[in-house]
């Protein structure tokens, strides 16, 4: 017999080592930290070292007792022990800074026998870092401030951002037509009622939203656009109703507000609306009617007060009766209808769009403005502009770039015009519009195109394939990217990042 067998509890097998081993790592560290908990699976801490109790003070708790049996999170500001056991993976070292102060921590998961997460372990390694590790506090300390102001001024810009961009009078045009829409427009302000606005793709039917948004009572509250098309159908309802804190792991763990949320109290523009997938259109309806939602993971109901402008360049009549859209969604939303003509029905208006254009162009590219000749312009104003006032644009866009003559001839507009495409030429053309120059285009008098620089020539060529995709749909934006094979979501970003130059 051994002496040390004569120790009742000195363990020989390895197991009982490790257990003894363990049992020893956790006193030393309880002794050896500044602090230290245990919290279980469901992030309840179920005990706090001696040490760790002089925190509580500073965490606005009189004792261990009030303390013990909550939620981690609700407790410890900005504490993580909550990730670790989600995700299981230790946080080794690590700086947590609360209203307790700034302290340097360790975080482990802790695991039973088979190797399931059983909770985790937090350790505060040391306590008020600052005087110890001072150059590498300082360092954070400014990472934090640095990182203060940017929220800051990203708030600053998302505030500024929902300012409306555009006025009742920024709607150009003084044909009858365009004046009834301004008409109307001006009257739909008046209301808090849901507007539908209805028209072919880029007739102007977003910047009458903002237009409408900046006539009515509203216009100094936030001004929120979603385009519905754009965002994928799976992340839709998170973008609408927002995600409740912890509802997920990851970049949404401490949940966002939805658009209806922050659009409280102002205008949300609901671009697209006949993109909105069946299943959420019930609860959009919802909203509409009852102005509350659940954002998502929550089951708590909060109110807005939103008033609603849509808008669609697709049938919606023609889906509510193929089952593609709900009739009581529609209704809902077709309260004030405004039908925005397309721009081949308001052909007078062409000679001021296109000098506001020009002028627009001529700022943004930091050159001399163009005028149009009384030819060129008989020429625009016999095309039918199947994608409106956005192609007009980049058709005056691309003449007065290919061109150092300040007034504009016919032959400028060799490129993109869209009576040139022939399957979409009217059928009543006359003999001017026959002797139209049509695409591909020769080298002009200016010298050879091809020596352009590139990026200029894509951004060209992929702004005439766009709108030869929604001109051969007709403005089916959807149709569009297939043709182009696309995605949906990547067509919008292209039209957008065109637009944006606008
Ligand atoms: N009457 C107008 N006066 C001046 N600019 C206009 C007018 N109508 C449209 N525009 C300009 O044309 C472009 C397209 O307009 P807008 O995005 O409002 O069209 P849209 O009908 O919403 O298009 P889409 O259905 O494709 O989203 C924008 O740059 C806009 O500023």
């Amino acid at each position: 017999m051994t002496a040390l067998s004569l120790l009742p509890e000195f363990p020989f097998d390895a197991d009982g080592v490790l257990r003894m081993a363990a049992q020893s790592l956790f006193d030393v560290l309880a002794q050896a930290s500044q602090g230290m908990m245990v919290v279980d699976r469901d992030h309840r801490i179920v005990w706090i070292s001696d040490g760790y109790k002089r925190f509580l003070p500073a965490l606005g708790f009189g004792d261990e007792a009030e303390f013990v049996g909550r939620r981690v999170e609700e407790v410890v500001p900005n504490t993580l022990l909550a990730d670790v056991i989600e995700t299981g993976r230790p946080i080794l070292v690590d700086l947590l800074s609360n209203k307790a102060g700034t302290f340097l921590v360790s975080r482990l998961p802790l695991r039973n026998a088979t190797g399931q997460v059983i909770g985790a372990l937090g350790l505060v390694l040391l306590d008020q870092p600052e005087t110890r590790m001072q150059p590498l506090i300082s360092k954070f300390g400014r990472l934090q401030r640095e990182l203060e102001e940017a929220r800051r001024e990203l708030a600053a810009e998302q505030v500024k951002n929902r300012r409306p961009k555009y006025s009742i009078a920024s709607f150009i045009g003084a044909s009858g037509a365009a004046l009834e829409v301004k008409r109307q427009a001006r009257r739909v302000a008046q209301s808090d009622a849901t507007v539908l606005l209805l028209g072919e793709t880029g007739t102007g039917k977003e910047l009458l939203a903002h237009a409408i948004h900046s006539a009515s009572p509203r216009a100094h509250k936030p001004l929120v656009s979603i385009n519905i098309a754009a965002v994928p159908e799976t992340l839709l309802e998170a973008e609408f109703f927002g995600v409740a804190p912890g509802a997920y792991t990851g970049a949404d763990r401490k949940g966002r507000d939805g658009k209806f949320r922050l659009a409280d109290g102002g205008t949300l523009f609901l671009d697209e609306i006949g993109d909105m997938p069946l299943a959420l259109q019930a609860k959009l309806l919802r909203v509409l009617q009852e102005q509350e939602l659940e954002p998502l993971g929550s089951n708590q109901v909060i109110q807005v007060d939103v008033r609603v402008i849509a808008a669609t360049s697709r049938d919606l009549g023609a889906m509510v009766a193929c089952g593609a859209f709900r009739a009581d969604l529609f209704y809902r939303l077709n309260v004030l209808p405004l039908q925005v003509p397309p721009l081949r029905e308001r052909a007078d208006d062409i000679e001021a769009l296109a000098e506001a254009l020009l002028e627009d162009i001529a700022r943004r590219g930091g050159m001399p403005a163009r005028c149009l000749s009384p030819e060129a312009l008989d020429l625009l104003m016999r095309q039918p502009w199947p994608g409106n006032i956005r192609q007009l644009r980049n058709v005056l866009e691309q003449a007065a770039l290919m061109s150092d003559e300040l007034l504009l001839q016919p032959s400028h507009f060799r490129q993109g015009l869209p009576g040139a495409v022939k399957d979409l030429r009217p059928q009543n053309a006359t003999a001017a519009a026959a002797a139209e120059p049509t695409l591909p285009a020769a080298a002009g008098s200016e010298g050879n195109p091809a020596l352009r620089p590139l990026p200029e020539q894509i951004e060209q060529l992929e702004r005439q394939a766009l709108a030869a995709a929604l001109q051969a749909t007709r403005g089916n934006k959807l149709a569009a990217a297939r043709l182009l094979r696309i995605s949906r979501a990547s067509l919008y970003d292209k039209l957008a990042a065109y637009e944006a130059k606008v």
